[in-house]
């Protein structure tokens, strides 16, 4: 019996990458062993393994009708909320009611804030506005109840809600939803207001999450099993979802694949989920984690292969250009990286501040340094914005077909325009 503890044997690696290389399924136990796959010399396994990769993301692409394109969605960041019930140990987002108050800031941003940004990224071309934000800090934060309570909202969802609207009628743009969990009532209720969704699955280690000090102790929201029924929820009430892993928050191989085939396993029963991303942790300071190592290259370049070989082509792998150096991206796109997510001209990532978004100009001159045209898409994939029979309420078909082009792909150097506004009652 080999022993588990051990990295796999340079032997099983060769093994698994000449089964893969024939073409063959890739079996749970072989895909962990390839997350082992170093050395990027000609024909050395890693090298070896992102020829695979590449080969199956060029083939969906050709098979989409858009061979050789990368994508990345223009974005504005709404960060509504830093407050949160959570307290992720990697995570630098979230503030206490106490650190606010000394910053002289409110839980949440008010409506007029939300407008003036979403109106000056409209301006800038952004076609998606993304809502991050912290899980339901009502739950948790007297102070979040008693905002929402002073200004008429029965929940930070419900507020959501109402800024989805006014955001997709005043301005154009359209709404990405990344509140958390949400139940299936919550994502029947914000399906209209939304061109998708999204929610991070992280990991399905079950012993991140229960043991003490592990990155999700005391987070109820990342409850490995109520995250898998969130993904089951969107893909039962057909919400164009996005959803993926964090790698390097001490899961283990075996718990990296248990979680992209997950992934798999939802995405192909549903057809909600069209992009995963394959996130690497990033330590911070002032977070619990910020003594922890980031993922090292190589290993992050091997777990973005085999996501791109277990999620086959017609997923798009995306990988956040601003979480590695200009000079890595080359790698990931051998990995099997076909989209780059949001990126905004205007906001910072606030989940990641101190990682500037490149230009727009040098992710599309890296990009064609390997051989791919950046090409703008919308908050959902070109797939879901072509049926939208299927996959949008009848509320925002309208919003989604006046920025999309023929192809689904946004329509480069559109601006999103409002509702002109409403006549004022006779
Ligand atoms: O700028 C960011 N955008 C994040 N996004 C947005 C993403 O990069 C894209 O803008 C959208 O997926 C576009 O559809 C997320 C979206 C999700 O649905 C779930 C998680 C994330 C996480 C981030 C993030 O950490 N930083
Ligand atoms: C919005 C998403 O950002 C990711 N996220 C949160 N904190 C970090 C970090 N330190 N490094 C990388 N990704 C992070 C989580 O996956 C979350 O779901
Ligand atoms: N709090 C949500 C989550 O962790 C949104 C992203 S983190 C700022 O899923
Ligand atoms: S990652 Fe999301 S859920 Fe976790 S503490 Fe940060 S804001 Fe909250």
């Amino acid at each position: 019996m080999p022993d588990p503890t051990l990295p796999p044997s340079d032997r099983s690696v060769a093994d698994a990458l000449s089964s893969a290389e024939t073409g063959a399924t890739l079996e749970p136990d072989q895909a962990e062993v390839l997350l082992a796959a170093r050395g990027l010399g000609p024909g050395e396994p890693l090298d070896r393994l992102l020829r695979l990769a590449s080969a199956v993301r060029d083939a969906g692409l050709a098979a989409a009708g858009r061979p050789g394109v990368v994508t990345y969605s223009r974005k504005v960041f709404v960060p509504l909320t830093t407050l949160c019930r959570d307290r992720c140990h990697y995570c630098t987002f979230v503030d206490t009611p106490l650190q606010l108050a000394r910053a002289g800031r409110a839980p949440f941003m008010t409506e007029d804030e939300v407008l003036a940004l979403t109106r000056d990224g409209a301006a800038l071309e952004c076609k998606e506005a993304l809502f991050t934000l912290g899980d339901r800090p009502e739950a948790r934060w007297p102070e979040a109840q008693q905002w929402l309570d002073a200004h008429g909202f029965g929940s930070t969802l419900a507020y959501v809600r109402h800024l989805a609207v006014r955001v997709r009628e005043e301005t154009g743009m359209l709404p990405h939803l990344n509140p958390g969990v949400m139940t299936a009532d919550e994502l029947a209720d914000l399906r209209p207001v939304a061109a998708s969704m999204g929610m991070m699955l992280e990991t399905t280690s079950r012993d991140l999450f229960e043991r003490r000090g592990a990155a999700h102790y005391g987070s109820p929201d990342k409850d490995p099993a109520v995250r898998l029924q969130v993904l089951e929820d969107a893909g039962a009430a057909a919400v164009p979802f996005t959803t993926g892993v964090l790698l390097g928050i001490g899961e283990t191989p075996a718990d990296r694949v248990e979680s992209l085939l997950a992934v798999v396993d939802v995405a192909r029963r549903h057809g909600h989920v069209r992009e995963a991303i394959v996130q690497n942790f990033r330590a911070k300071p002032r977070t619990a984690m910020r003594g922890e190592p980031d993922l090292a290259l190589q290993e992050y370049a091997a777990a973005l292969a085999v996501a791109r070989l277990l999620l086959g082509a017609d997923v798009r792998v995306q990988a956040p250009p601003n979480l590695s150096d200009p000079a890595e991206l080359a790698l990931l796109l051998r990995a099997g990286v076909d989209d780059w997510g949001g990126v905004s001209p205007l906001t910072p990532d606030h989940v990641n501040p101190e990682r500037p978004w490149p230009h727009l100009d040098d992710l599309a001159r890296w990009s064609a340094e390997c051989g791919f045209e950046l090409r703008e898409r919308l908050a959902l994939q070109p797939e879901h914005a072509l049926d939208a029979q299927r996959w949008l309420d009848p509320a925002v078909r309208p919003a989604v077909s006046a920025l999309a082009g023929p192809d689904g792909l946004a329509v480069q150097g559109r601006r999103p325009v409002g509702l002109a506004p409403r006549r004022p009652a006779a």
